[in-house]
This record gives structure tokens, sequence and C-alpha cells, in this order.
């Protein structure tokens, strides 16, 4: 049965706004400029992870001016819950990674769960070098291991539910132009 939209409206209505539509696009510029400088000569593989990763990917590819091939993979943990559980696989990468440099971007490191096991499983398929990218990157000491840090950070934020820019609400708003968090949460 799909959300009660009133509910959805709602939650969007009462939501706190942390970073603005020209904030993040911002914090891309910021983004794609250290992209380049690391990655432009490296004819990587650019894996999209579904469906959060949708939006920023869109966002970011067209500000990286070198050659690269571009796919997705689909690793889901949430699920349209507010908390994470285990990892489950949609799709796994069709290419082949051996000796290839891999750049995952994804929305949001939140517990890093998921990123971790996208990189083991990109150097388990014989990845020479695994870089990854997210928007957002959750501030609290809950991380898969302690220090965990993407190669590429956008934006660090504060320890609530986010959604906005791919992040979805019960699987709303992925679409909102900017980056907002759950009142009371
Ligand atoms: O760092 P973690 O705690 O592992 O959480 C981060 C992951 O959670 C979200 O995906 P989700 O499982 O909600 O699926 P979705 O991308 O379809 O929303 C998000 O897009 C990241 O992939
Ligand atoms: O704060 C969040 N919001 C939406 N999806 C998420 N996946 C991990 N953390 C979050």
């Amino acid at each position: 049965m799909s959300a009660d939209l009133q509910h959805i409206k709602q939650v969007m209505a009462e939501a706190d706004c942390l970073f603005s539509e020209a904030e993040v696009e911002a914090a891309l510029d910021n983004m794609a400029g250290a992209i380049c400088a690391e990655l432009a000569d490296s004819n990587p593989i650019v894996y999209s992870v579904m469906n959060g990763g949708l939006i920023i990917t869109g966002k970011l590819l067209p500000k990286l001016p070198f050659p690269m091939e571009v796919s997705y993979l689909h690793a889901t943990r949430y699920r349209n819950k507010l908390s994470g559980g285990e990892l489950f696989w949609k799709a796994r990468a069709e290419h082949s990674l051996v000796g290839r440099t891999v750049l995952i971007v994804d929305d949001i490191l939140d517990e890093g769960h998921t990123l971790a096991a996208i990189v083991e499983y990109c150097r388990d398929a014989g990845a020479e070098k695994v870089f990854t990218a997210v928007l957002l990157d959750k501030q609290h000491d809950r991380k898969a291991y302690a220090g965990m840090r993407a190669d590429f950070t956008g934006l660090d934020v504060e320890d609530r539910y986010i959604f906005g820019y791919g992040l979805d609400y019960k699987g709303y708003w992925r679409n909102a132009a900017g980056i907002f968090a759950l009142k009371g949460h």
C-alpha cells in the first residue's frame, strides 16, 4: 500500500532544511574538482549505488570532463525504513573489474556498512583501486569501523534522519532540492 500522501507532504512542511540547493551544488563542484585531480587519467568505471546514488551521480558526473564508464550497483539495507538492517544485493557489477580503477558514488555514508561491503566486493572482484564518493557523511560514532571516511565527501551532516538529493523518507522526497532533516529525529 502506498504511504499516506498527506503525511508525506506534512513531513516536508515540518522538516528543517540543513543545506540549500545552492550549498549542495557548491559541494558537488568541490567534490568534482577533487575527483578530477585524482582520477582524470585512470579510465575508471563509476558505479552509482541505487537508489540513493541516482541524483548525486547525475549531478556530479557531468562535472567530470574525462573518459569513464558508468554503471550501477543496487544494494540496500534500509528498505524504506528509518534504520538499517542486513545488506541486500539487488544488482551487482556486469563489467569485469580486474585491474580497473573503480569509483563508487552514493548519497550518504551513515554507518558505512553499505559502502564497506561494496568496496570489499569490488576488491574481491579484482579491482586495482577502489575510490568512494558520497555527498553526505553523517556525524556520529557508529561507523562500521573507527575513522571511516569516503575518499571524497561533499558535506558533513548532523546525526538526524535526512532526506533529499536521493535520500528518501519512506520512499518519497528523493527529488527534494536540498538536504532536509526529519522533525524530531
Ligand atoms: O552507511 P549505511 O548506514 O550503510 O547507509 C547508507 C546507505 O543507505 C541508503 O541506502 P538504502 O539502504 O536506504 O537504500 P536506497 O538507496 O534505495 O534508499 C543510502 O543510499 C546508502 O546506500
Ligand atoms: O538519514 C538517512 N536518510 C535516508 N536514508 C538513509 N540511509 C542511511 N541513512 C539515511
